[in-house]
């Protein structure tokens, strides 16, 4: 092992923070190399500067990567630590993910002002959130809420709630445990009726292909069940040509061997919906989940997807 700091690169919000020392910690625990050996750099990138708008009006996912991603390629980092909901399903030539974290619970969690779960909010209630998918999911359960925009850090999402803002808001169980503030919760939803996003939860490692020095530096940190669970999912969202325009759920679950996929896809009104399962050998992740895209896409047919733009 070379004695240059290893540079694992990361955005700069409280909640990519946490994520990258989760890793680091990690890192240290699988190899026993002492702190300084790692070195946290931290990059402000396009999606964290524009907090006023949607991801997809300023253009999507890969905003949220993309400085990281050319520092990477660059060689300036040995790795990028990324929340795996904000990887674009195509990833820059060069560039993979070579491991996923322990993933974190994957639900959604309602945090309410004015009720304290979804079905009692009063009528005509709003709830604050940025994402299509749970704006979409919201009026398929509750058509008569308003939804409105409300981006930015899970602190400052917080203080909007506490300042009256809107009802309710929305966020990933996930994060609000990394942050320790799981204590705001006040319902956690069930995937079953209210499906987390593609590879919600779930710490992703990416690297470069060809780094065979990083590659046995992360392998004993990769987490194999979420690694196949994430990618059955990321493969759903891939077939769908998922973007942030498009409101798609879908969680997999492993047990031994086995994997078991389930996804939806609705109308951003929450009227009109598709679902999916599938179900077979973890081996075969992502042709599951390309099969469950495909089949789901096959079924709306190509109107449901014009009534989306
Ligand atoms: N789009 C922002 C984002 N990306 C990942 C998480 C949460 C952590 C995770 O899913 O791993 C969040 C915030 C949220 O949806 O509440």
């Amino acid at each position: 092992m070379q004695t240059k700091p290893f540079r694992i690169g990361t955005r700069g919000s409280p909640l990519a923070l946490a994520q990258a020392h989760e890793t680091r910690s990690r890192l240290m625990a699988a190899h026993g190399l002492p702190e300084e050996m790692f070195e946290i750099v931290v990059l402000s990138t396009t999606g964290d500067r524009i907090t006023d708008r949607s991801l997809s009006e300023i253009g999507g996912k890969g905003l949220f990567t993309q400085e990281l991603e050319e520092q990477l390629s660059s060689g300036e980092l040995d790795i990028a630590v990324h929340s795996s909901k904000d990887m674009p399903t195509k990833l820059p030539e060069g560039l993979h993910i070579a491991a996923y974290l322990p993933r974190e619970d994957f639900r959604d969690a309602f945090i309410g002002r004015t009720a304290s779960t979804l079905k009692a909010l009063p009528d005509g209630a709003i709830v604050g959130t940025a994402s299509l998918r749970r704006q979409a999911l919201i009026r398929r359960l509750r058509p008569d809420i308003q939804v409105t925009i409300f981006r930015g850090s899970v602190g400052t999402r917080l203080r909007k709630l506490d300042e009256g803002t809107v009802d309710a808001t929305l966020l990933a169980f996930a994060g609000l445990k990394r942050l320790s503030m799981e204590e705001v919760v006040t319902e956690l939803l069930d995937p079953t009726d209210f499906p987390p996003a593609p590879a919600q939860g779930a710490i992703c490692v990416e690297s470069r292909i060809g780094d065979p020095r990083t590659d046995a530096l992360i392998a004993p940190i990769n987490d194999h069940p979420t690694y196949d669970a994430v990618t059955c999912e990321r493969a759903f969202l891939a077939a769908l040509d998922g973007s942030c325009r498009t409101p798609i759920g879908g969680f997999a679950i492993c047990d031994g061997d086995h994997l078991k996929f389930s996804g939806l896809i609705l109308t951003p009104d929450g009227r009109r919906e598709h679902s999916i399962e599938v179900e077979g050998k973890r081996s075969d992740a992502e042709a599951l989940g390309l099969r469950a895209g495909e089949a789901v896409r096959a079924a709306a047919g190509p109107g449901f997807f014009e009534s989306w733009s």
